[in-house]
Order: C-alpha cells, then sequence, then structure tokens
C-alpha cells in the first residue's frame, strides 16, 4: 500500500469541497482531492442547476398560456424532449465532468478518483492508497435521496432527483411523495409540461419549513393548475404492476404510471471511517464555526462543511461553509457565522424566507411584530395580473427594532428577498427601513407597505 504526503485532503467534490480544492491549492497547499463520483457533486448533475434549467422551460411554458388572459392568443405545444436535450448537453456534458476535473487539476491539486475512508489521524484511503495530511481532512460528502421505508417501495422501480432529473420522456402521470422543496419544484415543472401531478405530503402542510403563509398559497397555486395536493396523509403501501404504481393511502388509492421519491435527504456519512478517529456517526456532523468537527480530539484537523452538518442542504450555504475552512486552514480571520440563512424555494411563485419563522422567533422568545403585505395587491401585482400571487411577511424584532426573519413569496420572491437577507443580516433598524425610498412601481417596494 503506497502512501503520500499532502498539506490537506478533501473527501466528497460538492460545491464546497471543490471550492476548498481551488482556493487551497492556489494558496500554494499540497491538496489531494477525493471524488466517488463526479466532480462538483449533487448541485450541477442531478440537483440545482439540472432542476432550474427545467423549470426555467416548464415557467416559458406558464408563461405563453397566459398572454391569452392579457395580449392575445398563442398555441402552446411542450415538448419534454427539448428540456432533457438542454439537461444532458449543456448543464451535465452528459453527466461527464471531464471539465470540472480540469478545474481542480489546473488548480494544481491532486484528483484521486474512488471513495474516501478516514483510517486514521488525518489520513484517507482511497483504493489501497494512503494519504497523509499535515494539516487535516476536510469532509464534504454529502447527502442522497431518503427512501422512506414505507411496505412495496423498495421493490419498485421508483425515481429519485436523479431519474428525474436525466429523464429522456415525460412520464403521462406522476406521484410525488414529498411536499418539500424537491418535490414540489419538479412536481409543478412535469405539470407545466401536461403530466398529470399528485403531491402526497405526511406532515399537516406542504413547505413545512416555511411560513404557514406559504403553504398555504402554494397549495391553492397548485391546485389552480391542476396539481392535486393532498398534506397530512399517512402512505402504507406502494405497489407496481409492471407498469403502473399504485400508493395506498388508509382506504384511499393513487395511480399513476411514475412515481418520484422527494421525502428527503440522507447524509453519506456511514462508510467515511469516522469511528477510526472517535468520531460518532449521527444524522449531522455537529462542528463548530469554523467548520471544525467538534467531537474529533485527533492531532491536526477535521473538518466538516455542506449538507452534513445541518446547517441547511443549500448549495450557498456549502460555498459559505468552504470559505470558512479556507480561513481556518490559512489561519486568517473569520468573522462571526452568518446566522441569516436565506434560501428560495424555486417554484412559481418562487418563496424566499431569509432568517427565522414567526414561529421560530415566538419559541426564542422575542418579542415579536409582524408585518405582512398581498403581492397581488400592490401597485406592480396588480398591474401584473395573471401570475401575481404572493405576500410579504417580516418578523420584528421590538425591542431591538430590527427584522429578524423575512418571507417574500411571488413572481420574483426570490430576488425580492435580496433587500430582506440584507436588512437581516446587517440588522438595519426598523426606522431606516421606514425612512426609505422604495421605487415604483416595482415589486420590492411591497415591503414599505409591509413595513
Ligand atoms: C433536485 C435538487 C435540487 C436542488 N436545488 C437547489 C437549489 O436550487 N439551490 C440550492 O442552494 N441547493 C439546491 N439543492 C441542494 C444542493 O444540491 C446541495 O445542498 C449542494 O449540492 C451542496 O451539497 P454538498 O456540498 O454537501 O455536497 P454534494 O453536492 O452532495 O456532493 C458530495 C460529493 O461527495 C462525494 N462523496 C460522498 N462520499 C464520498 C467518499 N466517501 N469519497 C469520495 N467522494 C465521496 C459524492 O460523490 C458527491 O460528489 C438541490 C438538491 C436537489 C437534490
Ligand atoms: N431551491 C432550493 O434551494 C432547493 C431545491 C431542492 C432541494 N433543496 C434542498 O434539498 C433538501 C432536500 O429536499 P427534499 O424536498 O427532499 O426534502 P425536505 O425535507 O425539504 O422535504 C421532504 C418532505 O417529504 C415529506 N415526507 C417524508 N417522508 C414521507 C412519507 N413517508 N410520506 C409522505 N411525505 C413524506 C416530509 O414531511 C417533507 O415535507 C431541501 O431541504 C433543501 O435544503 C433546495
Amino acid at each position: 500500500m503506497a502512501s503520500h504526503e499532502c498539506d490537506v485532503v478533501v473527501v466528497g467534490l460538492g460545491p464546497g469541497g471543490e471550492a476548498v480544492v481551488a482556493r487551497l491549492a492556489g494558496a500554494g497547499l499540497k491538496v489531494v482531492a477525493v471524488e466517488a463520483e463526479l466532480v462538483g457533486g449533487e448541485c450541477p448533475y442531478w440537483g440545482c442547476i439540472p432542476s432550474k434549467m427545467f423549470i426555467r422551460a416548464a415557467n416559458t411554458l406558464a408563461e405563453a398560456r397566459r398572454v391569452e388572459k392579457l395580449a392575445g392568443g398563442v398555441s402552446v405545444t411542450p415538448d419534454f424532449a427539448m428540456v432533457a436535450k438542454r439537461i444532458r448537453d449543456e448543464a451535465t456534458d452528459n453527466w461527464d465532468d471531464t471539465v470540472a476535473a480540469k478545474r481542480v487539476t489546473d488548480a494544481g491539486a491532486t484528483l484521486v478518483r474512488g471513495h474516501g475512508r478516514l483510517v486514521a489521524d488525518r489520513t484517507v484511503e482511497v483504493d489501497g492508497e494512503t494519504y497523509v495530511a499535515s494539516k487535516g481532512v476536510v469532509l464534504n460528502t454529502g447527502t442522497t435521496a431518503a427512501v422512506p421505508p414505507i411496505a412495496g417501495l423498495a421493490d419498485t422501480p421508483f425515481w429519485t432527483n436523479r431519474e428525474a432529473v436525466s429523464a429522456e420522456s415525460l412520464p403521462a402521470s406522476l406521484i410525488v411523495i414529498g411536499g418539500g422543496a424537491i418535490g414540489l419544484e419538479l412536481a409543478q415543472a412535469f405539470s407545466r409540461f401536461d403530466s398529470q401531478v399528485t403531491v402526497l405530503e405526511g406532515a399537516p402542510r406542504i413547505l413545512a419549513p416555511e411560513e404557514p403563509e406559504s403553504s398555504e398559497l402554494l397549495a391553492k397555486v397548485f391546485e389552480a393548475e391542476g396539481i392535486a395536493v393532498h398534506a397530512g396523509i399517512t402512505i402504507d403501501r406502494v405497489d407496481h404492476d409492471g407498469t403502473r404504481f399504485t400508493v395506498t393511502c388508509g382506504e384511499k388509492t393513487y395511480e399513476a404510471d411514475q412515481l418520484l421519491v422527494a421525502a428527503g435527504r440522507k447524509s453519506r456519512l456511514d462508510d467515511v471511517g469516522l469511528d477510526t478517529v472517535g468520531v460518532e456517526v449521527e444524522r449531522f456532523l455537529t462542528v463548530d464555526d469554523s467548520m471544525q468537527v467538534t467531537s474529533y480530539t485527533g492531532s491536526g484537523g477535521l473538518w466538516a462543511i455542506g449538507d452534513i452538518v445541518g446547517r441547511g442542504a443549500f448549495t450557498h450555504v456549502s460555498m459559505y461553509h468552504a470559505e470558512r475552512v479556507v480561513k481556518a486552514i490559512l489561519g486568517e480571520e473569520l468573522g462571526s457565522y452568518d446566522t441569516s440563512f436565506p434560501r428560495v424555494t424555486f417554484t412559481d411563485p418562487e418563496v424566499g424566507g431569509v432568517g427565522l419563522t414567526e414561529k421560530q422567533a415566538r419559541d426564542q422568545g422575542i418579542h415579536v411584530r409582524v408585518g405582512s403585505g398581498d403581492i397581488a395587491a400592490s401597485s406592480r401585482g396588480w398591474l401584473h395580473s395573471v401570475g401575481n400571487e404572493g405576500l410579504l411577511k417580516l418578523i420584528i424584532d421590538d425591542d431591538r427594532g430590527v427584522i429578524v426573519g423575512a418571507t417574500s413569496a411571488g413572481p420574483t420572491g426570490g430576488e425580492t428577498l435580496s433587500a430582506l437577507a440584507f436588512a437581516v443580516r446587517a440588522e438595519i433598524p426598523v426606522e431606516t427601513l421606514k425612512n426609505t425610498i422604495y421605487a415604483y412601481p416595482t415589486f420590492y417596494r411591497a415591503i414599505e407597505s409591509a413595513l
């Protein structure tokens, strides 16, 4: 077994891992980058990028259909093959990471393909070769789709996000298990290409981590678009007869040509050798604000970034972690951890959120005042007309006079969120926000009325 010495080993090249490799190699460190599948991880090949490309195409169909309400006649003929081709050719290079791999080696790092596993302090093994890192190891192993233990499900040819974004043809009908971000975004995109879609959600409401008003808004829009949404259900079993899926929920059954499981994610931590360095494996790894694994007591560093640390499963969070771990390794000033936590669900309307929800703020004992606004009733929303559904909700800490959380749902909900994200992050006083000119007639001007 050959042994190689280096400064840092990065195991898993999701968006954060790849960024760590580029930054540290660029700073002159000897970096070994280990990847078992595709360099770049879930986001570029099976997550954000292909799903948003699909959503962009689906939204043009919806927008074209709106012409009839505002500007005349148009005939819309969806062609799923076009978006499938764009995902294959433009987004994923047919799931080939040659370009991304070259980025890693061009940065000066050594790319090692294979499954990395810790075997001792600061030591990673890949296919019989060991890599000993003088400074330590960064874990960025990410997640896979979690498959709930529903009777019969495992024996069926269900889809996860991976099969859904690489599908070559449109299923005539689709059942989606899980009304979270993945389930809702893909449900609406498939529906807009004319698939008959049913969403089955176990929690009392879809998009449960966000405000209840956002869940209601999306449920209403989805029903109006012909997507069936059933929340608060229990799935007893799933069957497949060789052609169609049947999902049984008590007395009710739902049938479709395809089934998408979008029921959450599972951290890839069970085969990373954490036991060999005395770290217990739970659902997430607990890290401090420099991304150091808190229970690690060995010599050198063990850092973890991205989805596996349970601070939000988002690409921008993984990239933020990457920057912090790079600074920690290079001995640079870190600054305080940004807890503002912006996120956007790219349904139409987009649902943006930042900071705390009303319930989270009240649970923390904050003296909360709520400001709200209806996007459809704003000047811009009214003239926008069809497709104008949306809301603003501001969670104000009344004692400190600052916004601690906000929701921005609407046609540009994710972009409008930016103003609120800065307000939360920079703790801009509510009095300053009130004494501010908001351009007319923009969607973001609704913030003034909400205040
Ligand atoms: C359908 C979908 C849509 C999404 N849309 C968005 C969005 O719009 N915006 C957003 O911010 N987020 C989105 N996400 C979430 C986003 O994809 C993840 O948060 C993001 O990829 C960050 O993940 P990560 O850095 O933890 O690692 P991942 O991207 O999960 O990558 C981890 C990498 O580690 C590798 N690996 C694992 N174990 C080992 C090992 N032992 N040895 C070597 N390599 C290993 C894996 O092969 C993988 O390449 C979406 C996710 C999905 C599934
Ligand atoms: N736009 C974005 O930024 C974006 C898009 C997609 C995904 N993501 C990230 O990926 C993460 C994972 O997405 P997700 O949608 O898979 O997970 P999720 O945890 O957000 O939602 C999963 C949903 O499935 C439901 N569920 C679980 N088991 C079920 C069962 N047996 N029957 C019915 N419902 C069941 C849960 O109650 C939950 O509402 C997100 O939380 C987010 O962090 C981000």
